[in-house]
């Protein structure tokens, strides 16, 4: 396939809450998408997931803009790709970056799908229908609030409720939780807001039996991460620490995790989440799919993915409308009892409503 010319946009949509972490507050959600087309009619469909800060990591909006008008949609415009695979060793000389490689190499994977006239899913091996979905709640005001939310989330279905927690908004926090809902599955993420140091709050969280911690320790790191695993019973789970395979089979081999959560964009795109699930299976590492906040666009791309077997747990990826008053894809994405029905159309199975994402375009440009 060749990709005959690209279209960038930049979106402002506003989320319909305030998402708190342990970073901060925000609720207008600034994200760029990509559209492929090979010349014959088909459109295949990216979505960056960095934010217009770089809280979570480096990349940010603008970074992604530049990455990809300066250097990835040059590298593959108009240039012969057999394979969606081949499209991030295209970018192997490119230093991370991934969030930028990965809006266009899953807008690739869309298209190779399409011209293939088959799913996403299906192109990248995945069997399941259905996949189990949870929900992550912000930092709340006050634990009432937040114990409100989840009541609402466990009548709606959801498979797992993730809470976020910092210093002083954690043990407590956990405990009401489990006082008043003791048998939902229940995990934290952290966001890195511990240090080794935290180790003695951390242990109190095991007693509330968790699924897992979520990146209790610094964003860059798996030696500290290893040596609290030791000291706790709750399970560590990776999320900023873990960038590529690389990254991933060094984690597994020193045991500073027993769950990884996989982002596309975080690692740099399908291929390599692929590559990543396969590892983490051969070493009986459950997997789950993170989520970004994404539109329509990027949660598609989580659904698909999701379908490979070792994602035995339930993911980020929940509905569209808990999200945003509209989504820019038709169908939006629904749950019911805590469940995605995979679309078995072709490429990401949902279309992205032009109309919609042209209202929301705050900026465009194409290349050719
Ligand atoms: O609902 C979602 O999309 C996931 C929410 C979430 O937890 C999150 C949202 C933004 C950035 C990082 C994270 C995270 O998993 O750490
Ligand atoms: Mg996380």
């Amino acid at each position: 396939m060749k990709i005959k010319e690209v279209t960038l946009r930049q979106l402002k949509m506003k989320m319909l809450f305030p998402f708190t972490t342990s970073f901060g507050t925000f609720q207008e959600k600034e994200f760029l998408v990509l559209e492929a087309k090979d010349g014959e009619g088909n459109s295949g469909w990216g979505e960056s997931v960095a934010f217009h800060s770089p809280w979570y990591n480096e990349e940010t909006v603008k970074t992604n803009w530049h990455m990809l008008e300066d250097f990835l949609i040059p590298q593959i415009l108009n240039k012969e790709i057999n394979h969606p695979d081949e499209v991030s060793e295209m970018f192997a000389y490119i230093r991370k970056n991934n969030m930028a490689k990965s809006t266009i190499e899953g807008a690739a994977w869309d298209l190779y799908a399409k011209q293939q006239g088959i799913s996403l899913a299906a192109a990248l091996g995945g069997e399941k229908k259905n996949i189990d979905v949870g929900i992550s709640i912000g930092i709340q005001k006050n634990v009432e609030d937040l114990l409100q939310l989840i009541d609402e989330y466990v009548s709606e279905g959801y498979k797992r409720m993730k809470v976020k927690i910092k210093p002083g908004w954690d043990v407590d926090v956990i405990r009401e939780i489990r006082k008043k809902f003791p048998g939902i599955q229940l995990m934290a993420d952290a966001n890195s807001a511990y240090r080794l140091t935290d180790i003695d709050r951390l242990k109190q969280l095991d007693e509330f039996n968790l699924m897992m911690i979520e990146q209790p320790l610094a964003s860059d790191d798996i030696i500290d991460h290893l040596q609290l695993q030791k000291e706790i019973s709750t399970p560590v789970c990776l999320d900023e620490s873990i960038h590529s395979y690389e990254d991933a089979r060094k984690a597994i081999e020193l045991g500073s995790c027993k769950i990884i959560n996989i982002k596309i964009g975080r690692v740099g795109g399908l291929t390599e989440a692929k590559r990543i699930h396969d590892l983490c299976q051969q070493n009986d590492i459950p997997v789950w799919c993170g989520g970004m906040l994404e539109s329509g666009i990027g949660r598609a791309h989580n659904i698909a993915l999701t379908t490979l077997p070792n994602f035995t747990m339930p993911g980020d990826t929940a509905a569209s409308s808990r999200y945003w008053e509209r989504d820019i894809i038709n169908p939006e994405v629904t749950v019911a009892d805590g469940t995605i029905t995979v679309p078995e159309n072709p490429g990401i199975g949902f279309e992205p409503n032009l109309e919609t994402i042209k209202q929301f375009t705050t900026f465009e440009k194409t290349y050719a």
